[in-house]
């Protein structure tokens, strides 16, 4: 039997509320993976849906992005979704490219938006 998946979910403050609807609208695929999550991200997630088995590392800017990155580079994610807000100035901004740059060279499949993320849930179907 194949592992279970590993989705790992992140949301800059202004996606939150949009990452918490996709969480929401998407639950029953959502509850066949294990998920990682950036701290507040996490705690937005489950609040959403409190049934998911959520792990939530450090917030983004305490080096929760690259806590994730260093998941996948040791293999133990399988999909990124990582809503980007594209308008606001991040302190952290190197950490997030760091992320992004780990998600290629590893060849992860990577949504930076809801609109993809919808459809790579689909193709994965967990
Ligand atoms: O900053 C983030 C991603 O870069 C997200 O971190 P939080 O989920 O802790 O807000």
């Amino acid at each position: 039997m194949s592992r279970q998946k590993c989705i790992a979910l992140i949301a800059h403050d202004e996606k939150k509320d949009d990452m918490a609807a996709f969480a929401r609208q998407n639950e029953k695929v959502l509850a066949q993976a294990k998920i990682v999550a950036t701290g507040t991200t996490g705690g937005r997630v489950l609040e959403a849906c409190p049934g998911l088995d959520v792990t939530r590392l450090k917030s983004g800017p305490l080096g929760g992005d690259q806590q994730i990155g260093a998941l996948i580079a040791t293999g133990e994610v399988d999909l990124l979704i990582f809503f980007v807000d594209p308008l606001t100035p991040m302190p952290h901004d190197v950490d997030v490219k760091a992320l992004m740059r780990l998600a290629i060279v590893y060849d992860i499949p990577m949504a930076l938006n809801r609109a993809t993320a919808e459809h790579l849930l689909d193709f994965a179907a967990v």
